[in-house]
């Protein structure tokens, strides 16, 4: 398999190249040449795998024979050896037609680890194969960053420095990054919001005499490696739904902010899973929802919310989107990005609008419908939600229509987010592992957010 950005300025690379080159060096995003399609013989033979299984199966399909078969099968296994469940990302069935998808049982309770635990892996992989400098540069909302950190702290050849908004994460997710005290880490906590933290990185890979100087890697979900590991999880949740009996029609509803987890599942759609509506579930950072609902892509003003992961306004994997909707023709996205650039919005109409409403269903969920879904749903059910996965869930009970299933991804556990459980009087016991961050010292450097002060921390550390 070839990879391609989606401005059509840079040859077809391996997977591997794919991976190292993170942002593609024509600014664009890099995306597989074909979607491989999984015929419904295939579904229903994977529909017996286990969780390790299907992932080797479906990064076969995308990484063909660059990385023989049993490393792969080795990366696959030790990288969802670290989660708590046996079965990686289990299916809770709430009702006949409510479903929660629990991402978060790796090592920092989020769903990046699913993907970061493997991209951790392979990064000391391919360090160790090619002898390549492996210099991770991430930026977070939140959860990104202390699963980064996890998937690769105290790995040999293996740096990694994250951007973080200050004061604008959680207490736990603050402490998850701060706390690791290991020489191969730095954490900057950056003067800003999360969209400068990420602008900030992509000016820097976009710098390409900076990035290759420097050896920069990505770990956002700007690395297509990223949302390759994220399709796993809707095949496996789709399988288990069916197994617990539900209704023909599956939909999908995604907590969304930079559109690299939603991207996932209109790619494992793309590729044959009959996926019924993807829902797309903002918080009142609703760029993407207006965009679906109203044909206007162009940001608002930055909100802080209870869902702070999604306080996000230019949504990263966006443009893969645009690659697709405008049928694969990289001149079209590169000159609307140029568009983007200059007007700072861009606009659709018609037939593509069609189509946009045809891939998605979206939602924007105010602040306090939130906790007003946390204290229906923990009084219904007597089950917690954090605030990301009820922003998902009211999209769903707004969207689904009746004889339709929903499956929620379920992208955070709710110990990561008390801050805004309390406000509803609910008492939640913290795991072990979280409650043991508060007694440990922190490692933090407070920059401004220019790319100068950046850059000079960088250049020290790297
Ligand atoms: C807990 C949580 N839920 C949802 C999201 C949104 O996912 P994405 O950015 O892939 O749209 C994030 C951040 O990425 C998150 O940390
Ligand atoms: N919510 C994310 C934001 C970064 O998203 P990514 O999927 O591009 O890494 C976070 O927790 O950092």
């Amino acid at each position: 398999m070839q990879y391609i950005s989606t401005r059509g300025q840079v040859s077809p690379i391996g997977f591997i190249d794919a991976v190292l080159m993170g942002l593609a060096d024509d600014g664009g995003l890099l995306v597989p040449e074909q979607i491989p399609q999984v015929a419904p013989s295939i579904l229903k033979q994977w529909q017996e795998l286990t969780y390790t299984e299907l992932a080797l199966e479906i990064f076969s399909l995308y990484i063909d024979d660059e990385i023989p078969r049993a490393d792969l099968q080795k990366l696959v296994e030790s990288s969802y050896a670290t989660f708590r469940h046996t079965e990686v990302t289990p299916l809770q069935k709430l009702s006949d037609d409510r479903y929660v998808l629990e991402l978060f049982h790796g090592p920092t309770f989020a769903f990046k680890d699913v993907a970061l635990q493997f991209l951790g892996n392979l990064y000391a992989y391919v360090s160790e194969r090619r002898n390549s400098v492996i210099h991770i540069l991430g930026a977070t909302s939140g959860d990104t960053g202390a699963s980064a950190i996890e998937g690769v702290r105290g790995k040999e050849g293996i740096r990694i420095c994250i951007l973080h908004p200050h004061e604008k994460v959680s207490k736990v997710q603050e402490l998850q990054m701060t706390t690791v005290d290991d020489a191969n880490v730095l954490n900057l906590s950056v003067k800003g919001n999360f969209d400068d933290c990420q602008r900030i990185i992509k000016d820097l890979f976009a710098d390409i005499d900076f990035k290759h100087r420097y050896h920069l890697r990505a770990i956002n979900s700007i690395n297509i490696a990223r949302i390759l590991a994220q399709t796993v999880y809707y095949f496996y949740g789709y399988f288990q739904a069916v197994k617990q009996g539900s209704p023909a029609k599956i939909n999908f509803s995604v907590p969304t902010g930079n559109f690299g987890d939603i991207f996932a599942g209109y790619l494992a759609k793309k590729m044959g899973l009959p996926i019924h509506k993807l829902i797309l579930a903002t918080n009142e950072n609703n760029i993407l929802a207006r965009f679906v609902n109203e044909g206007l892509y162009q940001p608002g003003d930055f909100k802080e919310t209870y869902s702070p992961s999604m306080d996000i306004q230019v949504a990263s994997n966006f443009e893969r989107y645009l690659y697709y909707l405008y049928g694969e023709e990289a001149g079209i996205v590169a000159s609307l990005m140029a568009q983007f650039k200059t007007d700072g919005r861009l606009t659709v109409s018609g037939d593509i609008l069609a189509q946009v409403q045809g891939d998605f269903a979206a939602y924007s969920v105010a602040n306090e419908a939130c906790l007003d879904t946390i204290s229906a749903y923990h009084q219904t059910y007597g089950y917690l939600l954090d605030p990301h996965t009820a922003c998902g869930v009211t999209a769903a009970d707004q969207l689904a229509a009746p004889g339709e299933a929903t499956i929620t991804l379920s992208t955070a556990h709710p110990a990561k987010f008390d801050e805004a459980i309390q406000l509803r009087q609910i008492k939640q016991t913290y795991p072990p592992q979280i409650q043991a961050l508060f007694a440990k010292p922190q490692f933090q450097t407070v920059v401004d957010g220019t790319n100068e002060a950046i850059q000079a921390q960088l250049e020290k550390f790297f």
